[in-house]
Protein backbone atom coordinates (compact mmCIF):
# COMPACT_ATOMS: atom_id res chain seq x y z
CA UNK A 1 0.00 0.00 0.00
CA UNK A 2 1.49 3.11 -1.16
CA UNK A 3 -1.10 5.85 -1.27
CA UNK A 4 -2.60 6.02 2.00
CA UNK A 5 -1.76 6.80 5.37
CA UNK A 6 1.03 4.23 7.70
CA UNK A 7 2.38 4.56 10.81
CA UNK A 8 4.43 1.95 12.48
CA UNK A 9 6.29 1.16 16.10
CA UNK A 10 5.50 4.43 17.17
CA UNK A 11 6.22 5.84 20.87
CA UNK A 12 6.02 9.03 22.77
CA UNK A 13 6.91 9.62 26.44
CA UNK A 14 6.85 13.46 27.82
CA UNK A 15 9.41 12.98 30.53
CA UNK A 16 8.46 10.11 32.44
CA UNK A 17 4.84 9.99 31.17
CA UNK A 18 3.97 7.32 28.19
CA UNK A 19 1.91 9.16 26.02
CA UNK A 20 2.18 6.81 23.10
CA UNK A 21 3.41 2.68 23.17
CA UNK A 22 4.39 1.14 19.85
CA UNK A 23 1.48 2.43 17.84
CA UNK A 24 1.36 0.81 14.49
CA UNK A 25 -1.88 0.91 11.59
CA UNK A 26 -2.27 1.42 8.32
CA UNK A 27 -5.45 3.45 5.95
CA UNK A 28 -5.39 2.45 2.52
CA UNK A 29 -6.68 5.42 -0.13
CA UNK A 30 -10.59 5.53 -0.35
CA UNK A 31 -10.93 4.20 3.12
CA UNK A 32 -12.41 6.25 6.28
CA UNK A 33 -10.96 5.46 9.49
CA UNK A 34 -12.33 6.77 12.89
CA UNK A 35 -9.89 7.30 15.58
CA UNK A 36 -11.50 6.80 18.66
CA UNK A 37 -10.49 7.31 22.36
CA UNK A 38 -11.33 8.80 25.50
CA UNK A 39 -9.60 11.89 27.09
CA UNK A 40 -5.92 11.08 27.47
CA UNK A 41 -6.02 8.05 25.21
CA UNK A 42 -2.92 9.46 23.33
CA UNK A 43 -5.12 11.12 19.96
CA UNK A 44 -3.61 14.45 20.14
CA UNK A 45 0.00 13.48 20.41
CA UNK A 46 -0.18 11.02 17.42
CA UNK A 47 -1.80 14.00 15.67
CA UNK A 48 1.41 16.01 16.36
CA UNK A 49 3.59 13.21 15.34
CA UNK A 50 1.54 12.90 12.00
CA UNK A 51 2.39 16.13 11.14
CA UNK A 52 5.50 17.04 12.27
CA UNK A 53 5.00 19.18 15.52
CA UNK A 54 6.49 16.68 17.51
CA UNK A 55 8.91 13.72 16.23
CA UNK A 56 9.21 10.53 17.55
CA UNK A 57 12.31 9.36 18.76
CA UNK A 58 11.51 5.85 17.37
CA UNK A 59 8.93 4.66 14.99
CA UNK A 60 8.13 5.19 11.03
CA UNK A 61 5.15 7.31 9.31
CA UNK A 62 4.39 7.03 5.82
CA UNK A 63 2.25 8.99 4.15
CA UNK A 64 1.16 8.06 0.44
CA UNK A 65 4.50 6.13 0.67
CA UNK A 66 6.77 9.22 1.46
CA UNK A 67 8.65 8.77 4.93
CA UNK A 68 7.93 11.84 7.04
CA UNK A 69 11.63 11.16 8.73
CA UNK A 70 13.57 11.13 5.57
CA UNK A 71 11.05 12.96 3.38
CA UNK A 72 9.39 15.48 6.19
CA UNK A 73 8.54 17.80 2.97
CA UNK A 74 7.15 15.75 0.76
CA UNK A 75 5.18 13.46 3.38
CA UNK A 76 3.77 16.45 4.36
CA UNK A 77 2.78 17.97 0.95
CA UNK A 78 0.32 14.66 0.38
CA UNK A 79 -1.22 15.83 3.63
CA UNK A 80 -4.64 17.71 4.31
CA UNK A 81 -5.15 18.85 8.14
CA UNK A 82 -8.28 20.61 10.14
CA UNK A 83 -6.80 20.72 13.09
CA UNK A 84 -9.03 20.89 16.16
CA UNK A 85 -8.92 24.88 16.88
CA UNK A 86 -9.88 27.12 13.98
CA UNK A 87 -7.32 28.85 11.95
CA UNK A 88 -9.39 30.73 10.32
CA UNK A 89 -8.46 34.87 9.51
CA UNK A 90 -11.95 35.84 10.60
CA UNK A 91 -11.39 39.30 8.72
CA UNK A 92 -10.34 37.27 5.45
CA UNK A 93 -13.06 36.06 2.98
CA UNK A 94 -13.36 32.51 2.40
CA UNK A 95 -11.34 33.18 -0.66
CA UNK A 96 -8.34 35.14 0.78
CA UNK A 97 -8.12 32.38 3.42
CA UNK A 98 -7.70 29.79 0.99
CA UNK A 99 -5.03 32.27 -1.54
CA UNK A 100 -3.03 32.69 1.87
CA UNK A 101 -2.77 29.04 2.49
CA UNK A 102 -2.29 28.46 -1.46
CA UNK A 103 0.81 30.88 -1.43
CA UNK A 104 2.23 29.16 2.13
CA UNK A 105 2.06 25.67 -0.11
CA UNK A 106 3.68 27.64 -3.02
CA UNK A 107 1.13 26.61 -5.19
CA UNK A 108 2.21 28.15 -9.03
CA UNK A 109 -0.19 31.42 -8.34
CA UNK A 110 -1.90 31.14 -11.75
CA UNK A 111 -3.42 27.92 -10.94
CA UNK A 112 -4.71 29.42 -7.64
CA UNK A 113 -8.17 30.99 -8.49
CA UNK A 114 -9.53 27.51 -10.03
CA UNK A 115 -8.06 25.40 -7.31
CA UNK A 116 -9.95 27.84 -4.97
CA UNK A 117 -13.63 27.28 -7.24
CA UNK A 118 -12.69 24.08 -7.52
CA UNK A 119 -12.22 23.17 -3.45
CA UNK A 120 -15.34 25.20 -2.71
CA UNK A 121 -16.89 23.46 -5.19
CA UNK A 122 -16.44 20.59 -3.58
CA UNK A 123 -17.63 21.23 -0.33
CA UNK A 124 -20.71 23.51 -1.46
CA UNK A 125 -18.89 26.92 0.13
CA UNK A 126 -18.38 28.67 -4.02
CA UNK A 127 -21.75 31.26 -3.60
CA UNK A 128 -20.10 31.92 -0.21
CA UNK A 129 -16.41 32.57 -1.68
CA UNK A 130 -17.01 36.58 -0.58
CA UNK A 131 -17.98 36.41 2.55
CA UNK A 132 -15.92 37.37 5.45
CA UNK A 133 -15.11 33.82 7.43
CA UNK A 134 -16.49 35.60 10.92
CA UNK A 135 -20.18 36.01 8.92
CA UNK A 136 -19.99 32.16 8.60
CA UNK A 137 -21.54 29.80 11.28
CA UNK A 138 -19.20 26.71 13.05
CA UNK A 139 -20.39 24.21 10.28
CA UNK A 140 -19.29 26.25 7.17
CA UNK A 141 -16.05 27.49 8.83
CA UNK A 142 -15.24 23.62 9.39
CA UNK A 143 -16.07 23.54 5.76
CA UNK A 144 -14.01 26.64 4.81
CA UNK A 145 -11.45 24.76 6.69
CA UNK A 146 -12.08 21.01 4.53
CA UNK A 147 -11.56 22.97 1.60
CA UNK A 148 -8.18 24.97 2.21
CA UNK A 149 -7.44 21.43 3.41
CA UNK A 150 -8.24 19.70 0.03
CA UNK A 151 -6.33 23.09 -2.19
CA UNK A 152 -3.12 21.04 -2.67
CA UNK A 153 -4.32 17.78 -3.50
CA UNK A 154 -3.29 15.53 -0.70
CA UNK A 155 -3.99 12.35 -0.66
CA UNK A 156 -4.54 11.79 2.72
CA UNK A 157 -6.46 13.37 5.00
CA UNK A 158 -6.48 13.84 9.35
CA UNK A 159 -9.30 15.62 10.41
CA UNK A 160 -8.82 16.43 14.32
CA UNK A 161 -11.77 16.44 16.37
CA UNK A 162 -13.51 18.35 13.48
CA UNK A 163 -16.60 18.27 14.60
CA UNK A 164 -16.18 19.86 17.99
CA UNK A 165 -18.75 22.24 19.44
CA UNK A 166 -21.11 22.33 15.98
CA UNK A 167 -24.65 21.64 16.44
CA UNK A 168 -26.00 18.21 15.86
CA UNK A 169 -26.97 19.23 11.80
CA UNK A 170 -23.59 20.72 10.94
CA UNK A 171 -21.82 17.74 12.85
CA UNK A 172 -23.58 15.47 10.72
CA UNK A 173 -23.32 17.04 7.77
CA UNK A 174 -19.58 17.52 7.67
CA UNK A 175 -18.87 13.68 8.65
CA UNK A 176 -21.38 12.53 5.44
CA UNK A 177 -19.35 14.89 3.42
CA UNK A 178 -15.98 13.61 4.28
CA UNK A 179 -17.64 9.86 4.06
CA UNK A 180 -18.17 10.92 0.88
CA UNK A 181 -14.37 12.43 -0.11
CA UNK A 182 -13.10 8.85 0.89
CA UNK A 183 -15.55 6.96 -1.48
CA UNK A 184 -15.81 9.04 -4.68
CA UNK A 185 -12.45 10.90 -4.28
CA UNK A 186 -10.57 8.02 -2.96
CA UNK A 187 -9.29 9.91 -0.08
CA UNK A 188 -7.26 8.09 3.01
CA UNK A 189 -9.14 10.00 5.98
CA UNK A 190 -8.24 9.51 9.50
CA UNK A 191 -10.94 11.30 11.81
CA UNK A 192 -9.79 11.24 15.25
CA UNK A 193 -13.31 11.54 17.87
CA UNK A 194 -14.46 10.50 21.01
CA UNK A 195 -18.14 10.25 19.56
CA UNK A 196 -19.37 6.86 18.49
CA UNK A 197 -22.25 8.22 16.50
CA UNK A 198 -19.74 9.39 13.80
CA UNK A 199 -18.32 5.95 13.28
CA UNK A 200 -20.43 4.10 10.75
CA UNK A 201 -20.52 0.19 10.55
CA UNK A 202 -18.05 0.14 7.43
CA UNK A 203 -15.49 2.45 8.14
CA UNK A 204 -12.26 1.29 9.83
CA UNK A 205 -11.83 1.69 13.21
CA UNK A 206 -8.94 2.27 14.96
CA UNK A 207 -9.57 2.46 19.26
CA UNK A 208 -6.98 3.83 21.25
CA UNK A 209 -6.56 3.63 24.61
CA UNK A 210 -3.94 4.27 26.92
CA UNK A 211 -1.60 4.92 24.35
CA UNK A 212 -2.03 1.63 22.74
CA UNK A 213 -4.07 0.49 19.75
CA UNK A 214 -6.90 -1.83 21.30
CA UNK A 215 -8.95 -2.83 18.20
CA UNK A 216 -8.35 -2.08 14.84
CA UNK A 217 -10.82 -3.40 12.00
CA UNK A 218 -14.41 -2.90 10.50
CA UNK A 219 -16.32 -1.19 12.81
CA UNK A 220 -19.50 -3.33 12.22
CA UNK A 221 -17.35 -6.43 13.13
CA UNK A 222 -15.85 -5.10 16.45
CA UNK A 223 -18.93 -4.16 18.00
CA UNK A 224 -20.60 -6.95 16.97
CA UNK A 225 -24.12 -7.36 18.32
CA UNK A 226 -23.23 -4.08 20.84
CA UNK A 227 -23.88 -0.50 20.01
CA UNK A 228 -20.78 1.18 19.25
CA UNK A 229 -20.83 3.30 22.52
CA UNK A 230 -21.46 0.25 24.76
CA UNK A 231 -18.66 -1.60 23.18
CA UNK A 232 -16.40 1.35 23.49
CA UNK A 233 -17.56 2.25 26.71
CA UNK A 234 -16.94 -1.34 28.11
CA UNK A 235 -13.00 -1.12 26.62
CA UNK A 236 -12.29 2.14 28.09
CA UNK A 237 -13.85 2.64 31.31
CA UNK A 238 -11.66 3.13 33.88
CA UNK A 239 -12.55 0.86 37.06
CA UNK A 240 -14.10 2.88 39.74
N1 LIG B 1 2.86 18.33 27.37
C1 LIG B 1 2.58 17.26 28.11
N2 LIG B 1 3.30 16.97 29.21
C2 LIG B 1 3.05 15.86 29.96
N3 LIG B 1 2.07 14.97 29.68
C3 LIG B 1 1.33 15.21 28.60
C4 LIG B 1 1.53 16.36 27.77
N4 LIG B 1 0.62 16.32 26.76
C5 LIG B 1 -0.13 15.21 26.97
N5 LIG B 1 0.30 14.54 28.06
C6 LIG B 1 -0.23 13.27 28.59
O1 LIG B 1 -0.10 12.29 27.56
C7 LIG B 1 -1.27 11.48 27.48
C8 LIG B 1 -1.88 11.58 26.10
O2 LIG B 1 -2.38 12.90 25.91
P1 LIG B 1 -3.10 13.39 24.58
O3 LIG B 1 -3.37 14.85 24.76
O4 LIG B 1 -2.32 12.96 23.42
O5 LIG B 1 -4.47 12.56 24.66
P2 LIG B 1 -5.84 12.81 23.89
O6 LIG B 1 -6.35 11.47 23.53
O7 LIG B 1 -5.62 13.77 22.78
O8 LIG B 1 -6.76 13.46 24.98
P3 LIG B 1 -7.85 14.63 24.82
O9 LIG B 1 -8.99 14.04 24.05
O10 LIG B 1 -8.19 14.92 26.26
O11 LIG B 1 -7.17 15.77 24.12
C9 LIG B 1 -2.19 11.97 28.61
O12 LIG B 1 -1.99 11.14 29.73
C10 LIG B 1 -1.73 13.36 28.87
O13 LIG B 1 -1.96 13.72 30.22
Amino acid sequence: MTDGLRVEGLSFNYGAKKALDEVGFAVPSGRFCALLGPNGAGKSTLVSLLTRLLVAPGGDIHVAGQDMRRHPRRALAALGVVFQQSTLDLDLTVRQNLAYFAALHGLPRAQVPARIDAALDRLGMRERADEKARALNGGHRRRTELARALLHDPRVLLLDEPTVGLDVESRMAITAQVHDLARTDGLCVLWTTHLTDEVRDADQLLVLHRGRIIADGQTGEIRGDMPLSDWFLAKTKVPA
